[in-house]
């Protein structure tokens, strides 16, 4: 129970982190959307994060891309699949933006990060609020860059119960908001 809500959560946050900063175009949106619904003067508040529909799309995307829990028997094949998906292994939130919405109800085999029917994850909702709030807040209060300033960003699975990075992440964080006082 504990290890199915701490390490699902952050290892999907980790991913998610991955991606943004390997993705400078997906950077850019997230933050143009923070910007717009919290602003600058301020940090990111609970209630915020149903007002982001992009990052939710961020989200959603790495759950497809990179399952948490990866052994589920519909994930493989499906997330690889072309006829399924687009373009399958690129990393693009767009698709869960516009007239298709994949939700989190297992009601499509297709997507089902939270699995299906009478075994469906408990703590969705919890889940997803601590992966938004937690993007949000670490996206909207720094700038995160490679410590090298590579753009090459490593993203491999390494596959157990729950699903890992291969390689952690390290970025480095640069405050972004207009008053010191809003990191006390
Ligand atoms: C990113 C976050 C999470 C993801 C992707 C996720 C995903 C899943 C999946 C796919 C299952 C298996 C369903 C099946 O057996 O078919 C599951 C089960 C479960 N999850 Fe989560 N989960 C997440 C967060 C959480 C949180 C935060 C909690 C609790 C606070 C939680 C508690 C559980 C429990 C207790 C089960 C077992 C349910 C059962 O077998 O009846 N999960 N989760």
């Amino acid at each position: 129970m504990i290890t199915g809500g701490t390490e699902t959560s952050s290892n999907s946050v980790e991913f998610a982190m991955a991606e943004i900063i390997k993705n400078p175009e997906i950077k850019k949106k997230v933050r143009q959307e923070l910007d717009l619904v919290v602003g600058k003067n301020r940090i990111v508040e609970e209630v915020d994060i149903h007002r982001l529909p992009y990052l939710k799309a961020v989200m959603k995307e790495t759950l497809r891309l990179h399952p948490a829990l990866p052994l589920l028997v519909p994930h493989r094949p499906s997330k690889t699949n072309p006829t399924k998906w687009e373009n399958p292994l690129k990393f693009d939130p767009g698709r869960f933006l516009g007239s298709k919405k994949w939700d989190f109800a297992g009601t499509d085999l297709n997507y089902l990060p939270f699995g299906s029917g009478r075994r469906i994850c408990p703590g969705t909702a919890m889940g997803e609020r601590m992966i938004l709030y937690s993007l949000a807040t670490l996206l909207h209060s720094f700038d995160w860059r490679m410590p090298d300033d590579s753009d090459k960003m490593d993203v491999t699975e390494r596959f157990g119960i729950v699903l890992r990075k291969k390689v952690p992440l390290i970025a480095l964080p640069s405050p972004r908001l207009h008053s010191e006082e809003l990191y006390e």
